[in-house]
C-alpha cells in the first residue's frame, strides 16, 4: 500500500498585500518521484519555500506524519534541498561544504565519498569554490541535497547549469534512489527530462494547483497528430477543412486526430477527390503541449 510521505493543507502565501499561493493542497507518497511543472512566476519555488520553512506561510505540511511549522521543524533533518542557487562559500573546497552538511555518524566519511563519485566530482571537489563553474556549483549543490541520503529531497531546476552528460549522471543517481525508497520532489523547464523521471505531476498556474496527475494519465489523454504529404497539399487541406479536421499546421500538412476524424476517413476523402499520400507519420503531444494545454484551458 502506498505511504504518504508529505502533505501539504491549505498553503497559501502572501508577500506584502500580494497572494501568490492559494490554498494549495497535494500529497506526495513515498518512493515516487513527483515533477512540480508551471510558467515563471506561478509559485514553484515558493511552495517549495514554504515546505522547508524557508519562508512563513499559512497552511499545514506534514512530512512523514510529524507537522513541521516555520518555527519547530525537527523533521527536515531528514530532507534534503536545493533551491534557487546553492549556498556556496567561495574560500571553502566543494569536500569542506560536505563536511559541513553531513550529519555525524560512522559512515559520514564513505557517504561523502559515495556522493563524490556518483556525481563524478572527484576533479575538483579538493578545490575552493571560488574556483567553481556554475555547472561545478550546482553538482556540489546537488551533493549537499543528497548525502545525507535523506526520505525527501526538493529540488528546484536542478539540471540548470549542468551539462549533457551531468544531466544523465543526475537522473541515473535520482532514479537509483528513487528505487532505494527516496521520494523527489522536483520543478524543471526541462520537460523533456521530468518526462523520463517524474510519475506524478503537480501543475501549478498563477499560484494554484490547476491538475494534479500521472505522467502516464497525461501523455495517455495527449493529442495525436498526422503528418501527410500529398500529391496537391493546399487541395487536401480545402477538402479536410470542409468536412471538420483541425489543421495544425501547413507545411507539412500536420492535422489532428480524434474518434470522428480518424486516418481511415482521411484517406478515404482524399482518395475520392485522386489525391494521392505519398508520406505519412503519426505524432502525439508530447509534454510540453499537454501542459501548454492544460494551462491555456
Ligand atoms: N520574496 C518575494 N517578494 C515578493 N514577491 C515574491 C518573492 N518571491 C516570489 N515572489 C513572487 O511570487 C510569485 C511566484 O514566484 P516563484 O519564484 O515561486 O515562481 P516559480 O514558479 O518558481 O517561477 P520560475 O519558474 O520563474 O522559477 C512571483 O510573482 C514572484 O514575483
Amino acid at each position: 500500500m502506498e505511504e504518504t510521505i508529505l502533505s501539504v493543507k491549505n498553503l497559501n502565501k502572501s508577500f506584502g498585500n500580494r497572494q501568490t499561493l492559494f490554498d494549495i493542497n497535494f500529497e506526495c507518497q513515498k518512493g515516487h518521484i513527483i515533477g512540480l511543472v508551471g510558467a515563471n512566476g506561478a509559485g514553484k519555488t515558493t511552495i517549495m519555500k514554504a515546505i522547508l520553512s524557508l519562508i512563513k506561510s499559512e497552511g499545514q505540511v506534514t512530512i512523514d506524519g510529524q507537522k513541521s511549522t516555520f518555527n519547530h521543524h525537527p523533521i527536515l533533518k531528514r530532507v534534503g534541498a536545493l533551491v534557487e542557487y546553492p549556498g556556496i562559500y567561495p574560500y571553502l573546497s566543494g569536500r569542506d561544504h560536505l563536511k559541513l552538511f553531513v550529519t555525524d555518524s560512522n559512515d559520514s566519511k564513505e557517504r561523502i565519498q559515495k556522493i563524490i563519485n556518483d556525481l563524478k566530482l572527484n576533479n575538483y571537489i579538493d578545490q575552493k569554490a571560488k574556483l567553481y563553474s556554475l555547472g561545478m556549483k550546482q553538482k556540489l549543490g546537488i551533493a549537499m541535497a543528497l548525502v545525507n541520503q535523506p526520505d525527501l529531497v526538493i529540488l528546484d531546476e536542478p539540471m540548470n547549469g549542468l551539462d549533457p552528460q551531468a544531466t544523465k549522471d543526475l537522473r541515473e543517481l535520482i532514479l537509483k534512489r528513487r528505487d532505494q525508497g527516496m521520494t523527489v520532489l522536483i520543478s524543471s523547464h526541462i520537460l523533456g527530462e521530468l518526462q523520463k523521471l517524474a510519475e506524478d505531476l503537480i501543475v501549478i498556474d498563477h499560484g494554484k494547483v490547476i491538475k494534479k496527475t500521472t505522467m502516464n494519465e497525461l501523455l495517455a489523454s495527449n493529442q495525436h497528430f498526422v503528418v501527410i504529404k500529398t500529391s496537391d497539399d493546399v487541395e487536401a487541406q480545402k477538402l479536410l477543412e470542409i468536412v471538420g479536421f483541425q489543421v495544425v499546421s501547413q507545411s507539412p500538412l500536420r492535422l489532428t486526430l480524434t474518434k470522428e476524424n480518424t486516418v481511415e476517413r482521411l484517406m478515404n476523402i482524399l482518395m475520392k477527390q485522386q489525391i494521392t499520400v505519398n508520406d505519412m507519420q503519426h505524432e502525439d503531444a508530447d509534454l510540453e503541449e499537454s501542459i501548454l494545454k492544460l494551462i491555456a484551458e
